[in-house]
């Protein structure tokens, strides 16, 4: 991949694209399919960093696993969760949903395993999740006793029981230790302590638990009772497209005052990121759903206040649009978005503001104030949604150039292929 790309400027965006396979249910069906009896298909899966080692990491623990790129189809043969490690190492890069839902599922074995990334991921907290699965009898710890990664497992089956589990910090921590109850040798009860952000994340993990044939009860979202002993069947499972990657094309349409439907995403799909419509209809834009597409017509912008804990891997998406508004935007309860792939608080304010925005940081978000756009050269911090998302303000910018693009590899390896393609009408 090249080391920088410079955005070209274009006219109104218009046109239809089907974005590639949600890395969120990717993940979550995989790791689902691999407990499973029997064989999964999963049709319109993503292929992208994250779910290669997810990929690796299920093959080194036995799970048979076939790749059809010409398709999309992954078809893997569950293990029943029957599963031995000897120090299996799995390497993770920096792919917060692998670490986490395969901690959890890395318990329910026999052996030992090791977990660890790259060195942002040695940075990512999990210190919640391992006392949770602790309280649920895991032998589990970190390797330099600082709640992060490298991870360490001593498997002998999970137990299960009572376990609390704080939300504050990631969803992702729950929907592992969900994915994984089932296979508890006892009914495994889970209360959230405290708030819980990016909750449709959760919504998302005990609908396909279902699908998969497992049963569960849930109470608002903070209180779950999973029968132990349970199993998932295999089955055909159809992966929608990405909804946080679709809010780049539909922020295209809003900076570039075009129109563009996302193909195979509706209202009420499974991702909570097609809420990101909804902020932009409330900054000006129009958005037309139907049963199989979601169209947004760009308008004229307004800054709007808006909580973005429940769809915070589009916030970059909504700062670029900020740019362009005709006042001041401002973006709360995301402080979780300090533990992502960067800093996507303090990194995103810096960026903007080389951008001729001025940002007012808080902890929990920021308040954006468009200036006049400057050229500017766009540092990405390996962070994949920097870069796709601060690309869009150069359809209407000259200058504006993309450090280190090839970091978009984590989950949309073609963006930048995708988006020359839909500017060209
Ligand atoms: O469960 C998931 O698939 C995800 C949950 C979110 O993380 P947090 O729960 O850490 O906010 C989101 O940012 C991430 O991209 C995917
Ligand atoms: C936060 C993200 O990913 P993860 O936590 O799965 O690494 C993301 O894709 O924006």
């Amino acid at each position: 991949m090249v080391a920088e790309i410079a955005i070209t400027p274009c006219g109104p965006v218009t046109g239809s694209i089907r974005p590639p396979g949600s890395k969120s249910l990717t993940n979550r069906a995989l790791i689902i399919a691999a407990l499973a009896e029997g064989q999964s298909i999963l049709t319109g899966a993503l292929e992208s960093e994250d779910t290669e080692v997810m990929i690796d990491s299920l093959r080194r623990i036995g799970v048979a696993i076939a790749h059809d790129p010409a398709s999309h189809t992954l078809t893997v043969e569950g293990n029943g969760g029957k599963f031995r490690g000897d120090n299996t190492e799995m390497f993770i890069a920096n792919s917060g949903t692998s670490m986490r839902f395969l901690t959890a599922l890395a318990t329910l074995g026999t052996g030992t395993f090791r977990l660890d990334g790259i060195a942002r991921m040695r940075e990512r907290p999990i210190g919640d999740l391992i006392e949770a699965l602790k309280q649920l009898g895991a032998n589990i710890r970190t390797e330099f006793d600082n709640a992060c990664p490298p991870v360490l497992v001593d498997a002998h089956g999970l137990p299960g029981g009572k376990a609390t589990i704080a939300g504050n910090i990631s969803s992702q921590y729950l929907s592992g230790l969900l994915m994984a109850a089932p296979y508890a040798s006892s009914q495994v009860q889970l209360q959230v302590d405290g708030e819980l952000v990016s909750q449709p994340y959760v919504r998302m993990t005990t609908q396909i638990m279902r699908d998969f044939g497992v049963t569960l009860e849930e109470n608002d979202c903070r209180r779950f009772v999973i029968p132990g002993g349970q199993t998932y069947r295999g089955c055909e499972y159809a992966i929608e497209p990405d909804a946080s990657a679709a809010s780049y094309f539909w922020g295209a349409a809003a900076v570039s005052g075009g129109k563009v439907t996302v193909a195979g995403l509706s209202r009420d799909a499974l991702q909570g990121d097609v809420g990101f419509c909804e902020a932009l209809a409330q900054m000006g834009c129009q958005v037309d759903y139907q049963t199989d597409s979601v169209t947004v017509t760009g308008g004229k912008l307004h800054g709007i206040n808006i909580d973005m804990g429940e769809i915070s891997d589009t916030v970059q998406t909504l700062a670029a649009v900020a740019l362009f508004a005709d006042g001041p935007t401002t973006v709360t309860g995301v402080a979780h978005n300090r533990h992502k792939e960067t800093d996507r608080i303090s990194d995103l304010a810096c960026e903007l503001r080389k951008l001729g925005a001025t940002v007012d940081e808080q902890e929990d978000g920021m308040t954006i104030t468009p200036g006049k756009l400057q050229p500017a050269r766009i540092e990405t911090y390996n962070d994949h949604r920097m870069a796709m998302s601060l690309a869009l303000v150069g359809l209407r910018q000259e200058g504006v150039v993309i450090l280190n693009p090839g970091c978009t590899s984590k989950t949309y390896p073609h963006y930048f292929e995708d988006l020359a393609q839909i500017c060209a009408g």
